[in-house]
């Protein structure tokens, strides 16, 4: 029999969309994570910061230890969701809350549209794992990130609004329910603003958007766009007052749109 599966986060992204509310995510590299001390300062200062989500996964993990980092937070803080974002399979791990099943529907790698999708299914359907059903879209202007170098896919440009809508639309029509519009980890440039307007307006469902997202002025772009949910990676792993700064400011940006 499958596992009995909750909806609590579903319900969490799908509250954001429907009040204007702003969150964030801190991704975790299970790979980058330092010491043991600066690991456990980091989840705990993303604790006491109220940061919405925890997502873990890499492009290419090459150690088996994704249960161990979930473990890790879960004894700093059990409340956080904590959301596997998978480059691959093998990064599943059932001591997390749920998973963002990505299809990446900007490419046409039909590993990464349903091949490890068959993988997985079976391995999640044991699990408590709560399944998200997510169109990924990678856009970006000719960088190579680790995501379109190990997908062997093309990102959207970043200044072509109305392929990102076409691609968007496609995935809402075949029943995908959240969208991440991401322009690869590091990236110099992040997601335009009108990509992420054209995209949150055709789909009218949760939005992520991460990738080169390093300031607060970056992420206060994507949300006025319409992201409902930042992505905060590398920016953090390079300096962790970061998390702070634009943790704090999303409490001021969200008491200034009265949806607290
Ligand atoms: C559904 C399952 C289980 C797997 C399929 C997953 C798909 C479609 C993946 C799409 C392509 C891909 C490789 C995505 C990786 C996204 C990710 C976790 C990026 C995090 O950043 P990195 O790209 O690892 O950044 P660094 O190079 O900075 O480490
Ligand atoms: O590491 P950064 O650039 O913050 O990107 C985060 C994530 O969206 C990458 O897939
Ligand atoms: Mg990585």
């Amino acid at each position: 029999m499958p596992a009995e599966k909750s909806d609590q986060i579903f319900k969490a992204f799908k509250q954001l969309h429907q009040s204007g509310k702003k969150a964030l995510a801190l991704l975790i590299d299970p790979e980058k994570i330092g010491t043991e001390s600066q690991f456990k300062r980091l989840i705990k200062q993303a604790y006491q910061d109220e940061v919405d989500f925890f997502f873990i996964g890499g492009s290419l993990l090459t150690e088996k230890n994704v249960d161990k980092t979930v473990m890790r937070i879960k004894e700093v803080c059990a409340d956080i969701p904590v959301v596997l974002f998978p480059g691959n399979v093998i990064q599943i791990s059932p001591l997390a809350d749920g998973i963002l099943f990505l299809s990446l529907i900007s490419g046409r790698n039909p590993e990464l549209l349903i091949g490890q999708h068959v993988t997985a299914a079976p391995l999640l359907a044991n699990t408590k794992l709560e399944v998200l059903p997510t169109g990924y879209m990678l856009v970006n202007d000719g960088q190579i990130s680790s995501a379109s170098y190990i997908s062997q896919t093309i990102p959207i440009p970043n200044n072509k609004p109305s392929l990102a809508k076409a691609t968007a639309l496609a995935g809402k029509f075949l029943g995908l329910q959240t969208f991440f519009l991401d322009a690869g980890s590091g990236a110099s440039t992040p997601v335009s603003k009108e990509i992420i307007k054209n995209v949150k307006q055709a789909t009218q469902f949760p939005l992520i958007v991460g990738g080169g997202i390093n300031s607060v002025e970056k992420a206060r772009n994507a949300w006025d766009a319409g992201a409902d949910i930042v992505v905060l990676g590398n920016g953090v792993e390079k300096n962790p007052d970061l998390l702070t700064e634009v943790l704090d400011f999303m409490k001021v940006y969200n008491l200034s749109l009265n949806v607290n």
